[in-house]
């Protein structure tokens, strides 16, 4: 690999950059994707005035900001394409980070602030709060029950509930709300997660307030961002001779398509190659389950093979099997999406995946399999049986994290999901037997009473619980 030198500071003067985007969950996808394409507009010297204000809301974020602050917010990121190509960039968006367990008032004076006119989030799928049995926010949890009746929040949607009262009391028109997670409807969701929150929490009108001047526009966002670790710091040490605590590595592609409803106006990203539309759904659709739904169904067949990178698990055949008849069942539930050849797209997804530059783990991509299976899987599989189609390879990939559960739980471990004790009780409740986690686990609905969802799923358990660990690639 060879790279250009980079600076070591943006080649803007972010002396004059003020602020105008609050955003809640800065990890690496932020740092590679939104950060990014606000970079790109104030190399440009436009969008001054929408510096990135980051804020940390879970008490292990205090590292993220420290480390920003000793490098002035500044971090590098660097593309890696599969064919060796570098692009490295100092990042210099964000202009400050604010930690709410140590200084939530900060938090709540800065989205009371009438300079902040947007707040975007990335704070994962669980970050929203939502009921496994009715797919709607979960207003009997016991921290949503707590923020409801704290002065100072902790939740998200308790600050920015409190955050938007401050404004409404003040006069102040609401920011808008942009979610970049991963989740149908984004947009959608954070609406009515905060709606619902406001109503537990206020009783003053905040709630119908904010369903009625709140615009919550639904995002389509794509880049895929590996964790950094040690190799990554020795990469931008070795490669480029900056020392940086957390960089970011991705690869080169980047999406971003956001619905244009921004009522006290937004950066023209239009000119940093975002795809501003009426309807995100399309594109929506077609991400989550042809991308995010590939690597559900790569990961733990990846993990049992014995994989760690997912470029090795895409160089084996047992895999990209699985992975390849799993999006011609997919392929079947994306309707065409304007201006974009799906064959294509689905091509360059495999591309993407065999990447070997940017080591994405497949332990990443099998983390909170519960949140990330229901919402990237079996929306294929459901959709198929509404149709009257079988989905063998859906069933199979699940089938596979069910023999992947039970092997984590009865080796001590626990599998790397925040519901881990529910897989735990449900492989107790089976007696350690794969296929019982099928009718222990509600999230798979109507499938559990499908017989050709069934069988196909108890098949591929016979099958993988032959794997021998480390046998792969
Ligand atoms: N990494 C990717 O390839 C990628 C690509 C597209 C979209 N995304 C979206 O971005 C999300 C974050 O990915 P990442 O790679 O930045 O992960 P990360 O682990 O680097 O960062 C996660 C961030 O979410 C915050 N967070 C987690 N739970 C929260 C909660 N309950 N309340 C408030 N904040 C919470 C954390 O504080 C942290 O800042 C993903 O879950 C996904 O929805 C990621
Ligand atoms: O980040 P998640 O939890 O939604 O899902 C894991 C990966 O599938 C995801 O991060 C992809 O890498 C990303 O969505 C690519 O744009």
């Amino acid at each position: 690999m060879v790279a250009a030198v980079v600076p070591n500071v943006p080649p803007y003067d972010r002396e004059d950059i003020t602020p105008g985007i609050m955003h809640i969950g800065v990890g690496n996808f932020h740092r590679s994707h939104q950060a990014m394409y606000l970079d790109r507009l104030l190399r440009r010297g436009i969008a001054m005035d929408w510096g990135i204000v980051g804020v940390g809301l879970l008490p292990g974020d205090a590292r993220m900001g420290a480390v920003l602050r000793e490098q002035a917010f500044t971090y590098t990121l660097v593309e890696l394409a599969g064919d060796g190509g570098v692009t490295a960039t100092r990042i210099g968006s964000i202009i400050d980070h604010l930690h709410a367990p140590s200084d939530p008032i900060a938090v709540l004076e800065s989205l009371a602030s009438p300079a902040i006119r947007i707040v975007s989030l990335t704070i994962t799928e669980g970050g929203y709060n939502t009921s496994e049995a009715t797919g709607e926010f979960d207003g009997t949890d016991p921290e949503v029950l707590a923020d409801a009746r704290r002065v100072t929040p902790r939740t998200v949607f308790g600050m920015l509930a409190a955050g938007l009262r401050r404004r409404r009391e003040r006069g102040i028109a609401p920011f808008t709300v942009v979610s970049c997670d991963n989740i149908v409807g984004n947009g959608d969701v954070t609406r009515r997660a905060l709606v619902a929150f406001a109503r537990l929490a206020h009783d003053d009108g905040l709630a119908e307030w904010i369903e009625g001047e709140v615009a919550f526009p639904n995002s389509m966002v794509d880049r895929i961002t590996p964790v950094t670790g040690d190799a990554e710091r020795a990469l931008v040490r070795d490669l480029l001779g900056i020392e940086d605590a957390w960089p970011v590595v991705c690869e080169p592609f980047a999406q971003w398509v956001i619905e244009d409803d921004f009522p006290l106006g937004r950066p023209a990203w239009e000119e940093a190659g975002v795809q501003l539309v009426d309807d995100v759904a399309p594109f929506e659709r077609m991400k989550l389950r042809l991308l995010n739904g590939s690597h559900q169904a790569m990961a733990y067949l990846g993990l049992l093979r014995g994989h760690t990178f997912v470029n090795e698990a895409m160089g084996d055949p047992a895999v990209v099997e699985l992975v390849e008849h799993y999006l011609d069942e997919a392929a079947g539930t994306v309707p065409p999406v304007a201006g974009i050849d799906l064959a294509a797209y689905r091509m360059r997804l495999m591309e993407r995946f065999g990447n070997a530059n940017i080591r994405d783990t497949v332990e990443r991509l099998a983390t909170d399999a519960t949140d990330r299976i229901p919402t990237f899987l079996l929306p294929v599989a459901q959709d198929r049986l509404r149709a009257g189609l079988a989905s063998p390879a859906t069933a199979r990939a699940a089938a596979a994290w069910a023999v992947h559960s039970v092997r984590a739980v009865r080796s001590g471990g626990a599998p790397n999901d925040r519901r881990a004790d529910r897989i735990a009780a449900a492989v107790a409740e089976s007696g350690a037997d794969a296929a019982g986690l099928l009718a222990r686990c509600e999230w798979f609905g109507a499938l559990r009473d499908d017989a050709a969802f069934v069988e196909a799923f108890e098949q591929g358990v016979r099958e993988f619980a032959t794997i021998d660990p480390g046998a792969g690639g």
